[in-house]
C-alpha cells in the first residue's frame, strides 16, 4: 500500500471509531471514505448496532456486502455522524466536494447529521480553496446555458464525460467542473451558482463546522 493509501486509511478508521452503538451514520463517497466504511462493516461485524445512510449507490453497495444496516429518510429525520472525504479543506474549514461525483447526496446527509466529520490526507488541506475544479452538478436539459453563463462568471467550466459521454450523476444530472482560480469568498460563488437556473448544488460545503481529520503521508494524524 502506498503511503497517501495508508493515508487514507488512518483518517478514514479514525473517524470510524468515533462511530457508537445505536447511531444513525451517514456514509460518505470516495477512496478515502472507503476506509471508514470498511472498518464499520468489521465494527458491525463484531456487534456494533448502528444504521447507515449511503451518499451513493457505490457506497451503499459497499455497505450493504459489509452486512452495514442501511435505512432511509423516509424511515429517520436525522443522523448522528456523518463521515465523508473532501476535495479541499481550507484553513478556514470551508471544503471543495464533488470529485467522485456524489455532492447532491452528500450535502443532504452532512445537513441532516448533528456531527460532520471530514476525512482527508494533507494533500486536501490547502490556504484558500479554488486549485480543485469545483463541481457543479446540473440538470441535463439546457446545460449549455448554464455553461455560458458560469463562463460569464469567470468559472472556466468542462462538461464531465465518462468513456466521451457525459457523466450522469447517481441522481440523472450532469456535472460541470469548475476553475475559478483562489475562492476568496466560497459563500458568495456558492449563492451566485445557485440562483442559476438549472443548478442542482455545487461542490462548495460552506460553515459546515465539520470536524477535519487530517492524515499525513509520514504517518501522524491530525484532528482539526
Ligand atoms: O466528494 C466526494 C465524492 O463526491 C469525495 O468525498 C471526494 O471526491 C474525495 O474523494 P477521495 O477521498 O477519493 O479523494
Amino acid at each position: 500500500m502506498d503511503t497517501i493509501t495508508k493515508a487514507k486509511k488512518a483518517a478514514g478508521e479514525k473517524a470510524a471509531a468515533l462511530v457508537q452503538p445505536g447511531m444513525l451514520v451517514g456514509l460518505g463517497t470516495g477512496s478515502t471514505a472507503y476506509w471508514a466504511i470498511e472498518k464499520i462493516g468489521q465494527m458491525v461485524k463484531e456487534g456494533l448496532n448502528i444504521r447507515a445512510v449511503a451518499t451513493s449507490v457505490a457506497s451503499e453497495q459497499q455497505a450493504k456486502a459489509l452486512g452495514i444496516p442501511i435505512t432511509s429518510f423516509s424511515e429517520i429525520q436525522q443522523l448522528d455522524i456523518d463521515i465523508d472525504g473532501a476535495d479541499e479543506v481550507s484553513e478556514d474549514l470551508q471544503i471543495i466536494k464533488g470529485g467522485g461525483g456524489a455532492l447532491l447526496r452528500e450535502k443532504i446527509v452532512a445537513h441532516a447529521s448533528r456531527r460532520k466529520v471530514i476525512v482527508a490526507d494533507e494533500r486536501k488541506y490547502v490556504k484558500t480553496l479554488g486549485k480543485f475544479p469545483l463541481p457543479v452538478e446540473i440538470i441535463p436539459f439546457g446545460w449549455e446555458l448554464v455553461f455560458k453563463s458560469i463562463q460569464a462568471l469567470q468559472g472556466s467550466p468542462t462538461l464531465r464525460t465518462r468513456e466521451d459521454q457525459p457523466y450522469i450523476t447517481d441522481n440523472g444530472n450532469y456535472i460541470l467542473d469548475c476553475k475559478f482560480g483562489a475562492i476568496e469568498n466560497p459563500e458568495q460563488l456558492h449563492h451566485h451558482l445557485k440562483a442559476m437556473t438549472g443548478v442542482v448544488e455545487t461542490g462548495l460545503f460552506i460553515n459546515l463546522k465539520p470536524t477535519v481529520i487530517i492524515a499525513y503521508e509520514n504517518g501522524e494524524v491530525k484532528t482539526i
